[in-house]
């Protein structure tokens, strides 16, 4: 698969002057609370209304979703309101009934991703179909398998596509429900610009407090849209209580945001730029000259060690090195997050030009 402007046909259709929105609740309870949160949405920013209608839970026992009964739901709800519709789907069995009750788009959740032998299934139940299919993120940060389900689909002629950035688990305690792992959806706009690129926040979040900030990080990284759990009573919602929020909430907060341009044309502000963008050129050829010296330094190390069988690894310097840097990097304002991931980097490095001279 490769990257092309023609996977951005499908949301340049809504001929949208404002980022996608698409919500709803998170799961579809009663026809009444569908259609409800439907016309309460009708008025705002929301193109698509989303429903969880079958529920993948971690653990049984909780509430699973009423079945293909609320897909009847949906389709009154679009009827109604004019909204478009999506669902997600895990198996061949739900996307035969979600074509049955005209979905427009369905979802692919972060379990079913993390699967090839489901991804594949699906791919193939929807062959032939025009439909838009949005593939969330697996539950583990993993590019290559996100893109992989992304591109098992495009192998069965779907070319509507695009991506839900939904946060990966983590065993460690965190605010966040999925850490968002930024760097990944970046990773992902690199290889694939024009593929539209969506953030759910409220997995990401977990609890309402979070969303906004999340949104405003994803549209200042040029996300296409926002997918957020809606409903009129959050705390009283069958599921994820925490992380919905009201229709209204959801206007304001849509109008609060702000979208900045990707580019702009003004002459000052290229000018800036330019200049700005030449001090960043230099100095990150310093930058890389200077641990190239140090790297040097490294073979060196090495080259002694090897004369007198001293080990690579040193400890207790490793951790020397890492107490100052990181005293040093917060003098200079920077997180002992930041420093470490620098100086794991540099160590690793390190090491293996001191392996090369070892045993050379
Ligand atoms: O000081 C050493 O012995 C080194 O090999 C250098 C260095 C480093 O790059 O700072 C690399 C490996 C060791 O674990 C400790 C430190």
């Amino acid at each position: 698969m490769e990257n092309s402007p023609k996977l951005r046909g499908w949301l340049n259709r809504f001929n949208l002057n404002h980022p996608l929105v698409i919500a709803g609740p998170c799961s579809a309870e009663t026809e009444d609370q569908v259609l409800k949160i439907a016309h309460q949405l009708k008025d705002t920013d929301t193109s698509v209304l989303r429903a969880g209608i079958w529920k993948p839970r971690t653990r049984p026992g909780n509430f699973e979703g009423v079945g293909a009964l609320g897909l009847k739901w949906l389709q009154k709800a679009k009827e109604e309101t004019g909204l478009m519709t999506t669902t997600e789907v895990a198996n061949p069995i739900h996307v035969d009934l979600a074509l049955k009750h005209d979905v427009d788009i369905l979802w692919i959740g972060a379990r079913t991703t993390v699967s090839p032998f489901m991804i594949q299934e699906i791919a193939e139940a929807l062959k032939g179909t025009s439909k838009t299919v949005l593939i969330k993120n697996p539950v583990n940060p993993d590019l290559a398998l996100w893109l992989g389900a992304v591109e098992r689909f495009y192998k069965q002629g779907i070319e509507n596509l695009g991506v839900i950035h939904r946060g990966f688990s983590t065993y460690n305690k965190s605010v966040y429900r999925n850490i968002p792992e930024w760097q990944i959806p970046i990773d992902l706009q690199n290889e694939f610009p024009d593929l539209p690129l969506i953030l759910d926040p409220s997995h990401i979040a977990g609890k309402r407090d979070l969303i906004f900030e999340l949104c405003q990080t994803a549209l200042d990284l040029n996300y296409d849209g926002i997918m957020v759990e809606t409903h009129y009573d959050p705390d009283k919602a069958w599921s994820d209580a925490k992380q919905q929020i009201t229709p209204k909430t959801l206007e304001e907060l849509t109008q609060d945001l702000k979208v900045r341009k990707r580019v702009s044309s003004n002459e000052d502000f290229n000018y800036q730029l330019k200049k700005l963008r030449t001090k960043i050129d230099k100095m990150d050829e310093q930058l890389v000259d200077v641990l190239g010296e140090r790297m040097q330094v490294a073979d060196a190390i090495g080259k002694v060690k090897k004369e007198h069988n001293v080990a690579i690894l040193q400890p207790e310097r490793w951790q020397e090195v890492l107490r100052r840097m990181i005293k040093i990097g917060s003098e200079n304002g920077f997180e002992e997050e930041f420093i470490m991931q620098i100086y794991k980097a540099i160590h690793q490095e390190s090491i293996a030009r001191q392996q090369k001279v070892l045993n050379r």
